[in-house]
Order: structure tokens, then C-alpha cells, then sequence
């Protein structure tokens, strides 16, 4: 069983070492560098995780996940470069940060893998964008797919990709919950209760994205099919038109595409 070394466990490196561990990975071959004091112990408790300096983290690992924020990449970089293993793979979560930048602070010839999971992977229904750097293998690509793979969906994209994946899946549980914030409000306004307005809205998702995914249809068609003639749903989605909600949502994922591009400087 390969050695993995976290860099940084908060949301989505402890979201990440959690699904590896469900999906049958020892904790006694998992170590995790954690700043701040507080996670460190509560990782160490939780999961059964060896926690320590990043330097001891990496030294011998097969894996090294750097899942630190990207203003703290350098940080890391600089502190581990000399002791990760030849033959490891560097996997960066980190939004924005080019492998050219991994590449350029590690050892020349390190294989690097940028990787954009999001928070579902937290319930096994995560999606991951996974890109090579220049020095890796196929095989190490396909390496870090399987990891990820066992905490949901992923596909190989070229880099040049990465920052609209990460406008559309990275950031896009956000927007969902930001809808559903919405459609809860929109239902207590209507007179429902919270609890109900939430279960109503919860399940409403959780089926159309169902039966977006099994029936493989265009989304405007599935739409289209729940919009009677002058009938309610017409009614909302005028409202959304008038309103600027389409235009909105649009703009939205071309900004997160443009803050991932201006985090890689
Ligand atoms: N949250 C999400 O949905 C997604 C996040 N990402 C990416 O994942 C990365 C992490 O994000 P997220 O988990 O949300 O952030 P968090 O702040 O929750 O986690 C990062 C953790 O790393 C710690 N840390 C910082 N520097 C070091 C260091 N040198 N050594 C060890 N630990 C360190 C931080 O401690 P402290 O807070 O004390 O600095 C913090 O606990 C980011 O690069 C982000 O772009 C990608 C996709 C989705
Ligand atoms: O908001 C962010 O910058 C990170 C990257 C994608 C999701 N969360």
C-alpha cells in the first residue's frame, strides 16, 4: 500500500484523506502536516492519522497532497522541496496554482498532478478535473485518478482547462446551495415551514440531478418538459428571465474562471 502524505487537512484535504481511508487505505500509511493546532487533533482523533512537521510528512511518501490555500503554496514548497521522494507523485488541489509552479519549486523531473475535486467527494459524489504536469507519466495520472475515483466522478483534462473547471465544479456545490438558499426562502414566503420548505427543495435537487444524469437528456429539454403552457413553472422562470437570474448565473461561473486564472499570477 503506497505512503500519503497530506499537506494541509481542512474542508477538502480532510474531505480527500477521509474517502481514501473509506476506501481501505491504512491510517498508519497516511501522515498529514496541519498549521493550525486545533484540526491537527481533531484529524489525529477522528481518523487514526499520524499528524507531524510537513518535512517528516513527505519523506518517504508515495503521494504527497498539497491541499494547503494557494497564497501558501510557496510556503510549503520551500519547506518540503529537498525531501520529497523521486519517485513520489505531488498531487496540488490547490485553485489556480499551474504544475509549471509545483515543477518549478521541487526537484526537476518530479511528477506533479493538478487536481480540482469539490465537497461532495465528502458523501462519494464528488467530481475531479485531474490534469499531468510535464514530467508525468500516464500511468501516474491514472494513479491519482483511481485514488480519487473512489470519492466520485473524474475526468483528465488538459490544464489549460483547469480554471473553468473549477468555475463549474470546484465552486459549483456553491452555487447550488446558493439556489437552494433561494428556493427555501421563496417556499417560507409562500407560507411553508423551514423544514419542510428544505426537504421539498433538498429532494427536488437531489431527483433532477438524478434524472439528469441517468437520462442523459439536454437540460433544456428536461426543463422544458416540467414548463406547462401558461402554467407556474412559465411563471418562474419568466421572472428569472426579467430579473436577470440566467445572465447572472453565467457571469458568475466566468468570474470564477477569471479568479483562477489571476490566482496563477
Ligand atoms: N473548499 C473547497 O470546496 C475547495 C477547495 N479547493 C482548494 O483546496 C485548498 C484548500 O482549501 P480548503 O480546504 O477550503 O482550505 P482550508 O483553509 O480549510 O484548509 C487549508 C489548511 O491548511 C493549513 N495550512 C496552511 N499552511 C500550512 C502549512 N504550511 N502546513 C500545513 N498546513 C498548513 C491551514 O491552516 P491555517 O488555516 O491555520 O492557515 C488550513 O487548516 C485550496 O487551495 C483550495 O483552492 C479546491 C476545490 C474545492
Ligand atoms: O473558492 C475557492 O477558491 C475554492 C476553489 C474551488 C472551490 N473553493
Amino acid at each position: 500500500m503506497s505512503t500519503i502524505a497530506f499537506l494541509g487537512a481542512g474542508v477538502m484535504g480532510e474531505t480527500i484523506l477521509a474517502a481514501i481511508l473509506r476506501a481501505g487505505q491504512s491510517p498508519a500509511d497516511v501522515r498529514v502536516a496541519e498549521k493550525n493546532a486545533e484540526r491537527a487533533d481533531d484529524l489525529r482523533q477522528t481518523h487514526g492519522v499520524t499528524v507531524t512537521e510537513a518535512l517528516d510528512a513527505v519523506t518517504g511518501a508515495d503521494v504527497v497532497v498539497v491541499a494547503v490555500k494557494p497564497q501558501d503554496v510557496p510556503a510549503v514548497l520551500a519547506d518540503v522541496a529537498g525531501a520529497v521522494s523521486p519517485s513520489a507523485t505531488v498531487v496540488s488541489i490547490a485553485a489556480g496554482v499551474r504544475t509549471a509552479t509545483f515543477e518549478a519549486a521541487l526537484p526537476a523531473g518530479t511528477a506533479v498532478v493538478r487536481a480540482m475535486p469539490n465537497t461532495p467527494a465528502l458523501v462519494g459524489e464528488g467530481m475531479f478535473g485531474v490534469s499531468a504536469g510535464s514530467s508525468c507519466t500516464d500511468a501516474q495520472v491514472q494513479a491519482v485518478a483511481d485514488l480519487l475515483g473512489t470519492a466520485g466522478r473524474v475526468v483528465v483534462v488538459d490544464e489549460s482547462l483547469q480554471d473553468a473547471v473549477t468555475a463549474v465544479s470546484g465552486s459549483g456545490p456553491a452555487y447550488v446551495f446558493y439556489l437552494v438558499e433561494q428556493m427555501i426562502a421563496g417556499g417560507v414566503e409562500a407560507g411553508l415551514d423551514p423544514a419542510t420548505a428544505r426537504t421539498l427543495a433538498t429532494q427536488t435537487l437531489l431527483g433532477a440531478a438524478t434524472l439528469l444524469d441517468r437520462s442523459g437528456d439536454e437540460p433544456a429539454e428536461l426543463r422544458r418538459r416540467v414548463t406547462s403552457p401558461g402554467g407556474t413553472t412559465a411563471a418562474a422562470i419568466s421572472t428569472f428571465d426579467e430579473t436577470g437570474v440566467a445572465d447572472g448565473l453565467r457571469a458568475g461561473v466566468v468570474a470564477a474562471a477569471r479568479r483562477s486564472a489571476e490566482l496563477s499570477g
